[in-house]
């Protein structure tokens, strides 16, 4: 099994580093997590991972190093590991939103294969959407990450120049469905429910809506024709909501979570 090395155990590394233990693709022990304060990571030592506190260390076993920083803190552990790195030997996954496998190269040297990933926090349970690019992977690479991904989740292989959009539309993504879920559940107590039956309702109610979609491959457009009774309850609804800027208000808000994606690195 190949050893896989996470620098920065954060939220994202965590879940992916607990969704590949979770789904078997390896065990613990392949894994090792890097973190400043390793007194957090008592858990992680608890389940079985391999933990530290020095990324050099950290990799000189490693088959893949995934970069899981925050894009401030990405320079500095370049700067760091770049002399450590074995082209020959390592493949790089970096998961930093707008950071460019060119930036990632030209601190770890121009032959060293990057791969980028975007993910989201539901990796952890084998449920993510992860997009994933190279502009200078060898496919035998791309097959390796995108299997890798696959365990843990849907998989679509993009251009590097949409990278940022899927950072707005997936990984961010997730927190808006979570945002909507928590607003229906707020309107299903105004109009006569506790609180943890309004949370269950919506959230089995948005399973369902998604599931239908994935697993009939219908058109959100189609599924709701079938809700809306004429002069019924669910259109005059519907278009409170649109009155009120619904869709602009999601399309308005990951236009503009891409945009500032894109300027992460240099924030
Ligand atoms: N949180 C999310 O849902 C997603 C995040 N991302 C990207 O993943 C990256 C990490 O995001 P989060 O996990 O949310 O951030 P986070 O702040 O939770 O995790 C970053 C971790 O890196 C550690 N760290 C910082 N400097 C380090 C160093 N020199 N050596 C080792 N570890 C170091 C920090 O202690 C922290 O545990 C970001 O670039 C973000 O854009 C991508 C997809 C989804
Ligand atoms: O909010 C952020 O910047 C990160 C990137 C995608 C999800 N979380």
């Amino acid at each position: 099994m190949k050893k896989i090395t996470i620098i920065g155990s954060g939220n994202i590394g965590l879940s992916l580093a607990k969704g590949l233990v979770n789904k078997n693709y390896c065990k613990p022990d392949d894994i090792t997590l890097t973190r400043r304060n390793l007194k957090l990571m008592t858990d992680e030592v608890a389940a079985g991972f391999n933990v530290s506190d020095n990324n050099i260390v950290a990799i000189y076993n490693a088959d893949i190093v995934v970069l899981a920083v925050l894009p401030q803190q990405l320079k500095k552990v370049l700067e760091e590991i770049a002399s450590s790195i074995n082209p020959e030997k390592q493949l790089v996954i970096s998961v930093v939103s707008g950071v460019t496998c060119e930036d990632v190269r030209k601190e770890l040297g121009n032959n060293v294969q990057v791969i980028r990933a975007m993910p989201n926090t539901a990796i952890a349970i084998g449920q993510s959407m992860t997009c994933i690019a190279s502009d200078n992977a060898v496919d035998k690479n791309i097959k390796e990450v995108t299997i890798l991904f696959e365990t843990v989740g849907a998989v679509i292989t993009i251009n590097e120049d949409l990278m940022t959009a899927a950072t707005a539309l997936c990984a961010c993504g997730i927190a808006f469905f979570l945002r909507s879920i928590r607003a229906a559940s707020q309107g299903g107590v105004e109009i006569g429910f506790h609180a943890h039956d309004a949370l269950k309702m919506a959230v089995q109610t948005a399973k369902g809506a998604a599931d239908l979609l994935l697993l009939t491959q219908s058109h959100p457009e189609g599924e709701i024709d079938k809700v809306t009774s004429p002069k019924g309850c669910t259109i005059a609804g519907l278009n409170e909501m649109e009155h009120n800027g619904f869709s602009s208000a999601f399309i308005k808000g990951i236009k503009l979570s891409a945009k500032k994606a894109a300027g992460l690195y240099n924030d």
